[in-house]
């Protein structure tokens, strides 16, 4: 029988403990954040450093799925935070669903919640996590004013990868990236490998991404979604960036579901959107 307990950690976050015949998950309700998802008997489908000490307020926890919304990556307003502000808010639970042992969870930002500095527009954002053996969310914007409204997102995966000398990214030909401001640069090959700082904003990509790696391989798939970011730190990064330590770089990377560049979404007054993305081990 699934059962969905609200607990509290050590350090005064609430979240979700999840249990089904299918899989068990935490979600925590600051950023709305899945922290932990592994199907039964199988090895845990998301990354969280050891370094995270789960306080409150600090840009999301380092790993799971950040959520960067209103807008991802760095805003052109060079003092508004980086993956805008959701991922440090607390948000409502405010559905479940249970059917044959998929739990489905709904949550949303209220509008308590949004730093009016940054974002004055009449819009509702909801996030649906569906636990089964696969792990999926779909994120959705309804503009609820009156004049149209544009935002960039992305759902901010984090993978365990066992070594990222011997992952294996593919599903990457036909598409363009931009790195560190510069591109577009044309994909070479369908598979990526990883051998410094990596960070590409990937256009035009495919729907589904696999990561080989010695845990497994990790199928990753988009809906309304053109664009994916492509993310490891590597050695020099990984001193900077908080809640990470300096060997974390060799067991995860990010493959994140995104509308960024010109995958923006744009939506005219009564409009809705909907960004997906499913994750599951395909062996
Ligand atoms: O440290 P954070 O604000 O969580 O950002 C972590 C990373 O997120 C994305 O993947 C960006 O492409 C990276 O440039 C950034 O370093």
């Amino acid at each position: 029988m699934a059962s969905i307990r609200q607990m509290v950690h050590a350090n005064g976050l609430e979240y979700l403990q999840i249990n089904s015949e299918r899989c068990e998950a935490r979600i925590f309700l600051q950023g709305a954040q899945v922290e932990y998802f592994a199907p039964t008997a199988k090895a845990p489908l998301l990354w969280v450093s050891s370094a995270d000490e789960y306080q409150p307020g600090t840009g999301g926890l380092r790993g799971g799925i950040p959520v960067c919304w209103p807008w991802f990556g760095n805003h052109p307003n060079k003092d508004w935070p980086a993956h805008g502000f959701a991922r440090n808010k607390v948000w409502d639970w405010i559905g479940t669903q249970v059917e044959d042992e998929v739990v489905t969870l709904k949550f949303t930002l209220p509008t308590s919640q949004f730093e009016r500095q940054y974002w004055s527009h009449d819009t509702r954002v909801e996030l649906e996590v569906v636990l089964s053996e696969t792990l999926s969310l779909h994120l959705t914007n309804i503009n609820l004013g009156s004049e149209s409204v544009t935002l960039t997102q992305a759902l901010h995966s984090y993978f365990p990868i066992g070594d990222i000398h011997q992952l294996i990214a593919s599903g990457f030909s036909g598409a363009q990236y931009i790195e560190f401001g510069e591109g577009p640069y044309a994909q070479d090959g369908d598979t990526v490998s990883f051998v410094r700082e990596t960070d590409r904003v990937y256009t035009s990509l495919a729907s589904v991404q696999r990561l080989q790696c010695p845990l497994g391989t990790i199928e990753v798939s988009r809906n309304n979604s053109t664009s994916a970011v492509l993310w490891n730190p590597w050695i020099a990064k990984s001193q900077r960036l908080s809640r990470f330590n300096g060997d974390d770089y060799l067991q995860m990377v990010c493959l994140e579901a995104a509308n960024v560049l010109e995958d923006a979404v744009t939506l005219a007054a009564g409009q809705s959107h909907t960004l997906s993305t499913s994750i599951r081990w395909l062996d």
